[in-house]
C-alpha cells in the first residue's frame, strides 16, 4: 500500500545541528570515516533483522543471507550502501536520523564545551565514531530508502545537511525489498570516492573484520566484487588472524581508533562453552567518567547479536571493550532477560578472572606496555579494592604504587612487604593529588631517614580503598599524616643520626602553649613532632580524625563536618622554632605563629589562613632582610 501524505519537512535537533557544522568543517584526511560508519550500521541492521528472525520465521525466509553491497557511479557521482538488514519505519528514521541516537557521539559532543573544543573535535572526528551524520562531509545530499521488516510500505528520508531533512512515503520499487538504501550525492571534494580501488581500500582498512560479507561494484552492471567474507573473527583460530585485522575489530567494536594496548581471545570449554575476543583500549574512552559507570559487551548466541551494550564486567573493567559468543545461552533469550541471567553473570565472573590474569600477565612480563595501561586505567582498577572485596588479591596483584622508592607507579605491594625494614609494623602511605609534591612533603623526613617505604598515592579513590581494605599480608595500611609517628622502633639508615634532644626545651615547651592559644580557632592541638628533620613545621590529622586527604574529598562532596581541625606539629630542633621560642609575646610572636600555620598549610597544597595577611607578613620579613 501507497501512503499518499506528502513529504514533511523536519528540522535537525540542535546537537545535530552543531554536528553537522563540524562534519562540513573537517579535514579532508579523516572524511573516509563515513564509510566505516555507513558500513556499521548497515551490518548492525543485518544483526538486528537475524536477531528478530529467530522468533519470525516468514522474515528470516524474506531477508535472504545478509549482505552489505557499495555501489558506485561516476558518471552520476553516487556512492549507495545498501543493506538487507531491519530497515526503518518512519518514527525509526525521526528519531535515528534527526536526533543523536549513539551514546558515544553524545560524549563526543559533551567534551566539546568550548569554543577551543571545535578545534579538537575536527581532530576527533577520526578517532571517535560520530555515526551517521558524517556522510556530510563528503555528499550535498544524501538520501535513505528503507523499508521495516515485516512491514509493506517503503520511506524516502532526504537532506542536504543544513539543518532539516525531508521523509515522504516511497514507491515500493524505490526502495530495497528487504533493508535501506542509502544513496550520497557526492560533492565535488570527493571525486576519490567513486574510484573503486579507493573504496576498496578503505573498506578493507577500517570494516575487513566486520561480521557481515561486504560486496563492491565498481561501476552500474559489473559484477560485484566480495570484499570480506564476514566470518565473525573471534570464531576464526587465533593463527589465522593478522595484528591488523584483531586492530580494525576492535576500532569497530570500540568507536575508537587508538592501537588496543592489550588483545585477550580465548575459547573456554567445560560446563559452559563460549568464545571471547576482548580488548584493553590504548586510550581512555569519551565516557570512561560515565556516572553510569556501565562494562559494554557484545553479546552473541551463535553468531546472532543479542545484545550491543550488556553490562557484563565489573564497574572497574568497564573500559574493556569485548565480544562474548556462546552456544549455552538460549538463543530467544531477550535482552532484559540477558542482563538478569545467572549463566551470563557467571560467564561474566569467569571473564573477569581471566582478564584480571592477563592484564596481571602483562604487568609482569612487559612493565612498559603495562605502565601504560596503568596511567590510563589504574584509577579504575583501583576501584574495584574498595567495591569488590572478592577480588582485592586479583587487584593487589595488579596494582603499582609510587612510593619514595619510585617516582613512577611500578611498586606491587608485595614488592613493598618484602622491603619492610626491622620492626616496621604497617603500610605506610601519604595521600594527596600530585605526586611530586608528595615525595617532598616534611611529614616524610623521618621515614625517610629510618629507610621505611611511604606509598605516595595521589588518585582520589586511593583515600577510599585505603580505608576499607584492612591491610596487605597482615600489616595494616597507616596514613603518615595522621596521629602519632612511632617510628623510634626502627633502626635509622646507615649515616643518620638520631636527633638530639632540643636545646631550649622549656622554651619549646612554652612556644607550645602560646601557638595552641593563637591558633585555637584553627588547629585542634600543637605538638612537638617526631617526624621532622629539616622543615620546621607540618599539619597531621588526629589519631582517630579521618585522613585529611580523605575528609577535604569528602568535603568537597558536601559532606562539610567531614573536615575537622587538624594538628599542628614542630620541629623543636629547627632554628625558626627555637627564635621563634626566644620571643616575647606580641604582635610579632603572633605574626610568626600565624606564618608557621601558613607554612604548613602551603606545604600540603592548601591556601595561606588569610592570603592578604601571610603576605603583609612575609613582606614585612622580607624588608628586615639584611637589616
Ligand atoms: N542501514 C541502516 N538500517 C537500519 N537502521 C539504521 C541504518 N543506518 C542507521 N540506522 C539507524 O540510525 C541510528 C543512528 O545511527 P548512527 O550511526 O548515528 O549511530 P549508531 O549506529 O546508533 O551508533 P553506533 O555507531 O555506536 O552503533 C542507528 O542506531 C539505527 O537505528
Amino acid at each position: 500500500m501507497l501512503d499518499a501524505a506528502p513529504a514533511s519537512s523536519h528540522g535537525f535537533t540542535a546537537d545535530v545541528a552543531r554536528l553537522l557544522q563540524l562534519m562540513a568543517h573537517s579535514v579532508y584526511s579523516e572524511r573516509d570515516v563515513f564509510l566505516r560508519e555507513l558500513v556499521a550500521n548497515a551490518a548492525d541492521a543485518c544483526e538486528k533483522l537475524r536477531h528478530e528472525a529467530l522468533s519470525d520465521g516468514a522474515l528470516a525466509e524474506k531477508a535472504g543471507a545478509p549482505l552489505v553491497t557499495i555501489a558506485l557511479d561516476k558518471e552520476k557521482r553516487l556512492l549507495t550502501v545498501t543493506d538487507n538488514g531491519v530497515g526503518m519505519d518512519r518514527d525509526e528514521l525521526v528519531s535515528a536520523l534527526g536526533t543523536i541516537a549513539n551514546s558515544g557521539t553524545r560524549a563526543f559532543l559533551d567534551k566539546l564545551g568550548s569554543e577551543k573544543g571545535e578545534n579538537l573535535g575536527q581532530s576527533l572526528i577520526g578517532q571517535f565514531g560520530v555515526g551517521f551524520y558524517s556522510v556530510f562531509m563528503v555528499a550535498d545530499k544524501v538520501e535513505v530508502a528503507t523499508r521495516r521488516a515485516g512491514s509493506e510500505q517503503a520511506w524516502l528520508w532526504t537532506s542536504e545537511g543544513k539543518g532539516t531533512y525531508t521523509i515522504e512515503a516511497a514507491a515500493s520499487e524505490d526502495a530495497p525489498a528487504v533493508g535501506t538504501r542509502v544513496t550520497l550525492h557526492l560533492n565535488a571534494e570527493s571525486d576519490e570516492f567513486l574510484e573503486s580501488w579507493r573504496v576498496e581500500r578503505v573498506l578493507k582498512e577500517h570494516s575487513g573484520a566486520i561480521a557481515i560479507p561486504i560486496d563492491l561494484l565498481g561501476a552500474p552492471g559489473e559484477e560485484p566484487r566480495r570484499i570480506t567474507d564476514g566470518q565473525a573473527l573471534w570464531t576464526k583460530p587465533k593463527s589465522e588472524i593478522t595484528p591488523e585485522e584483531y586492530t580494525d575489530f576492535y576500532h569497530q567494536l570500540s568507536g575508537q581508533f587508538d592501537e588496543p594496548a592489550l588483545t585477550i581471545h580465548w575459547r573456554a570449554e567445560g560446563r559452559t562453552e563460549y568464545t571471547v575476543l576482548a580488548f584493553i583500549p590504548g586510550a581512555r574512552p569519551l565516557d570512561l567518567f560515565d556516572p553510569l559507570r556501565r562494562s559494554r559487551a557484545k553479546l552473541y548466541v551463535r553468531r546472532v547479536l543479542i545484545s550491543k551494550e550488556i553490562d557484563l564486567l565489573p564497574a572497574w573493567l568497564r573500559f574493556v571493550r569485548l565480544v562474548v559468543d556462546s552456544a549455552d545461552i538460549p538463543l530467544n533469550v531477550s535482552r532484559e532477560m540477558a542482563q538478569n541471567s545467572p549463566l551470563i553473570a557467571q560467564i561474566g565472573k569467569a571473564i573477569t578472572t581471566r582478564i584480571a590474569q592477563e592484564i596481571s600477565k602483562l604487568a609482569e612480563n612487559e612493565p612498559e606496555k603495562f605502565a601504560q595501561v596503568w596511567k590510563n586505567f589504574g584509577a579504575v582498577l583501583k576501584e574495584g579494592l574498595h567495591e569488590d572485596p572478592s577480588r582485592r588479591d586479583e587487584i593487589f596483584k595488579i596494582a603499582r604504587f609510587a612510593s619514595t622508592n619510585a617516582p613512577e607507579p611500578t611498586r606491587t605491594l608485595k614488592d613493598y612487604v618484602a622491603d619492610l625494614r626491622e620492626n616496621q609494623t604497617a603500610v605506610y602511605y601519604l595521600l594527596g593529588d600530585d605526586r611530586k609534591r608528595l615525595a617532598s612533603s616534611p611529614q616524610l623526613e623521618e621515614f625517610r631517614a629510618r629507610g621505611v617505604e611511604v606509598l605516595l598515592l595521589d588518585d582520589p579513590v586511593d583515600a577510599f580503598w585505603v580505608t576499607s581494605c584492612v591491610g596487605y599480608d597482615g600489616k595494616p595500611f597507616k596514613s603518615v599524616t595522621q596521629g602519632a609517628a612511632d617510628l623510634s622502633q626502627v633502626p635509622l639508615k646507615e649515616g643518620e643520626t638520631a636527633p638530639e634532644a632540643p636545646e631550649s626545651a622549656g622554651e619549646v615547651a612554652a612556644l607550645v602553649t602560646r601557638l595552641k592559644e593563637t591558633l585555637k580557632e584553627h588547629v585542634e592541638d600543637v605538638r612537638l613532632s617526631t617526624r621532622l628533620r629539616d622543615s620546621a613545621v607540618c599539619l597531621i590529622a588526629p589519631e582517630h580524625g579521618l585522613d585529611r586527604r580523605l575528609a577535604k574529598l569528602l568535603a568537597e562532596h558536601g559532606e562539610s563536618g567531614a573536615l575537622g581541625k587538624p594538628v599542628l606539629e614542630i620541629n623543636p630542633r629547627h632554628p625558626a622554632i627555637l627564635a621563634l621560642a626566644k620571643l616575647a609575646e606580641g604582635e610579632e610572636a603572633s605574626d610568626g605563629a600565624f606564618m608557621l600555620l601558613d607554612l604548613a598549610r602551603i606545604a600540603d597544597g592548601e591556601p595561606p589562613v588569610d592570603a592578604a595577611a601571610f603576605a603583609r607578613r612575609l613582606a614585612a620579613r622580607l624588608a628586615k632582610m639584611g637589616a
